[in-house]
């Protein structure tokens, strides 16, 4: 297989829910998110110039984040899940596996030292 990642980022806030309410994450916050997007396609199935895609199709994907999320409340946007990483990472997925069929992974990360992974 082979395997190609982007990585996109945005600035957003969010307040987590079914926490003690003295754990930090309870209160209103923010991060400088970075998404990554994993697009994978066997050898047989490169596009005619060797592409899994052209890393240029993403660009689709980046005008709905600076659209839907970039500079937003992601609890007010992302109303069915507590806006962690992990909920974060399946919402995407979710949205975008029909646009991009080769997606295999999204990842994302809150802070420097922070990722979170859904790959179904
Ligand atoms: N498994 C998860 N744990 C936490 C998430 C999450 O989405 N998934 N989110 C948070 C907070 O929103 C935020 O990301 C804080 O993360 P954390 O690493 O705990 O915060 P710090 O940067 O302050 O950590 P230091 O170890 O002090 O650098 C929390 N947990
Ligand atoms: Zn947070």
């Amino acid at each position: 297989m082979l395997h190609i990642t982007k990585e996109f980022h945005f600035s957003a806030s969010h307040r987590l829910e079914h926490l003690p309410s003295d754990h930090q994450c309870a209160r209103l916050h923010g991060h400088n998110y970075i998404i990554e997007l994993k697009l994978s396609a066997a050898p047989d199935q490169l596009t005619e110039p060797g592409f899994v895609r052209d890393y240029g199709d993403l660009a689709d994907f980046k005008k709905w984040l600076d659209h839907t999320l970039d500079h937003r409340h992601l609890n007010d946007i992302i109303e069915d899940r507590n806006p962690s990483a992990e909920n974060m990472a399946m919402w995407i997925y979710d949205q975008w596996t029909e646009r991009y069929p080769e997606l295999s992974a999204v990842r994302v990360s809150e802070t420097d030292k922070t990722w979170a992974e859904y790959r179904p």
